[in-house]
């Protein structure tokens, strides 16, 4: 059964800028664009309006995502991905984008689609202080505790996992 969508009240900052849609009906992204067109040179950041705020209900966020096609293509990141819009923010949406292409200038221009935009209820908690958390599996294991995170200088000795800074060709 298709869920019931939420009404989202909009406005638009930018009269003529597309309300964001989602590009086929299972998606979760709907696509936010720039209103303004912009050259970013390898390794530069930019934060481009979207010419739309939003008033979401209480007890949601949205999550302004990166596009995976931008990603692969071009390079493009998101400085703060996912970024946080709250349901009390009235202004604009912004897009914190940098260019990670080492070489190569990625150009916007006005109304390109450059992020997407998730809108997700999120939980209220109480932080409720105690001397001691209860014990778990995982306990203080961290950053790597399971393995399986890439070797840098790229002598991972074949166990199957990304190697970093070296040509996985010929060893
Ligand atoms: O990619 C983003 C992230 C945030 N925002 C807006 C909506 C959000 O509600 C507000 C504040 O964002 P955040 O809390 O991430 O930034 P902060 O540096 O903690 O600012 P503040 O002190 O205003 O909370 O900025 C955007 O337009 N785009
Ligand atoms: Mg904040």
């Amino acid at each position: 059964m298709t869920p019931v969508p939420v009404d989202v009240l909009i406005r638009r900052v930018d009269p003529q800028v597309p309300i964001p849609g989602y590009a086929h009906p299972g998606d979760a992204g709907a696509d936010l664009v720039t209103t303004e067109a912009a050259e970013l040179a390898p390794g530069e950041r930019a934060v481009l309006p979207t010419g739309v705020s939003i008033a979401l209900p209480e007890g949601y966020a949205a999550f302004v995502h990166p596009r995976s096609g931008l990603a692969a293509r071009c390079g493009v990141a998101m400085v703060n991905a996912p970024g946080t819009i709250d349901a009390g923010y009235r202004g604009e949406i912004k897009v914190i984008v940098v260019n990670l292409d080492p070489r190569e200038s990625v150009r916007f221009e006005r109304y390109d689609r450059v992020a997407q935009m998730v809108v997700q209820q999120v939980e209220k908690v109480r932080f409720q202080e105690v001397a001691e958390l209860p014990g778990s599996a995982r306990a203080e294991g961290g950053f790597g505790s399971t393995g399986g995170h890439a070797a840098v200088g790229g002598t991972t000795g074949g166990n199957g996992y990304a190697s970093v800074g070296s040509d996985r060709e010929g060893r």
